[in-house]
């Protein structure tokens, strides 16, 4: 158990000899210091996984389970297992706590490190991620209204589609409150990073846990553009399976939503990918130093105001945002494309707060 764990959240042998004892009982994260990690829309598809996984994390000593309904359950069941974060708090709530409803947000957020949202509706067959929005901007308003009252200074790891445009409007709502800091806010797009890892490894028929591939723009459609020019290791595919490999990225929300039929999108691999960027955060608040992962973030690599790209995370949440390298002809073409998509997400986030 403790073993493919480990190999999930790849916790490298500098970082597990920096702290004297850390997994399960008997072996706690006495060096790593204390970190809150609040999860509002913690009962959902991805909420519940992504608590268990958060909860096998050593370096988290306190997880707060937020949702409208049904979080005293799954914080009962992932209290009870024997992970860091039950010594830091009381015996009884193993450190881990449900909250439910507005009236219980305060205490839900105070003190967080970092905020991780998955609240809102996912797609069926058919519909697009902007068919998200009408519905979910007004969750992420709401829920950020609360993040700029309660924990201000907390990294937030944005999952809530529309990302393109729920990162805009958590950026407005944080101005309007007076605390925007855009080192802190991060649109999570690590799921598109671990589909172009794993489809790359595939056709470059690579070891995928030890590839590497960058994927920029936005999370939607033609905007997520994956630079396989930079994949390593290098192999030498054709431009056909290239572009196999490029749509197949794009479109891997699509399949997934259309595979479950109606029974909502990615929650498993989407868990897996939110926890491995939360924990990439918790490294950068550590001080671990080379934190690289790419995220949707406040940009000005190109022209538009948020763009996806590497960014190096440290003790302050993001440290640089990286530019793009080397592009080949068809990337560049690629991005040049997304740019009229991406530019009309951003505008309809800001403008609907202005609206609102
Ligand atoms: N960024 C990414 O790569 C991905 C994003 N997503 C998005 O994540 C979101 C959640 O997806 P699922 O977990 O599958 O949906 P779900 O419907 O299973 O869960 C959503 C949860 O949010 C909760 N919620 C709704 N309003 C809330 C509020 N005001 N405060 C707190 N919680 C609230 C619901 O009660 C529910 O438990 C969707 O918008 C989906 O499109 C999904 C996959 C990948
Ligand atoms: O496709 C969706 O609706 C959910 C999502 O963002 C993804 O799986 O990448």
């Amino acid at each position: 158990m403790a073993a493919v764990v480990r190999s999930v959240l790849r916790r490298s042998a500098k970082e597990k000899a920096a702290s004297s004892r850390w997994w399960i009982r008997g072996f706690s994260a006495e060096a790593a210091p204390e970190r809150k990690v609040t999860i509002l829309g913690a009962a959902g598809g991805i909420g519940q996984p992504l608590s268990l996984l958060m909860k096998l994390n050593p370096l988290v000593s306190s997880l707060s389970l937020y949702d409208i309904a049904a979080t005293p359950g799954v914080a009962a069941d992932v209290g009870h297992i024997n992970t860091r974060s039950e010594n830091f708090l009381s015996a009884d709530d193993f450190g881990v706590k449900g909250y439910v409803g507005e009236e219980q947000i305060k205490e839900a957020l105070e003190g967080s490190d970092v905020v991780i949202i998955p609240a809102g509706v996912p797609r069926k067959p058919g519909m697009t991620r902007d068919d998200l929005f009408t519905i979910n901007a007004g969750i992420v308003k709401s829920l950020i209204e609360a993040v700029a009252k309660f924990s201000p200074k907390a990294l937030i790891n944005m999952i809530s589609n529309p990302v393109n445009s729920t990162v805009p409007i958590a950026a407005e709502v944080l101005k309007s409150n007076g605390v925007y800091d855009e080192k802190r806010l991060l649109g999570v797009t690590t799921l598109d990073v671990v589909r172009a890892k794993t489809f790359y490894a595939g056709k470059a028929n690579a070891n995928v846990a030890d590839v590497k591939v960058p994927v920029v723009g936005g999370h939607a459609g033609i905007t997520i553009l994956p630079l396989f020019s930079q994949a390593n290791p290098k192999a030498n595919l054709s431009h056909d399976v290239l572009h196999a490999l490029t749509k197949r990225t794009q479109d891997g929300g699509t399949e997934v939503v259309e595979a479950k039929a109606g029974k909502g999108s990615a929650t498993l691999s989407m868990a897996y990918a939110g926890a491995l960027f939360a924990d990439a955060c918790l490294k950068g608040l550590n001080g671990v130093p080379d934190v690289v992962e790419c995220a949707f973030v406040q940009s000005n690599i190109t022209e538009l105001p948020f763009f996806a790209s590497k960014v190096r995370l440290g003790k302050n949440g993001i440290e640089e945002v990286l530019g793009l390298g080397d592009l080949s002809d068809y990337e560049q073409q690629g991005l040049e494309s997304l740019k009229s998509e991406l530019k009309s997400s951003i505008d309809k986030g800001i403008s609907f707060v202005h609206k609102a």
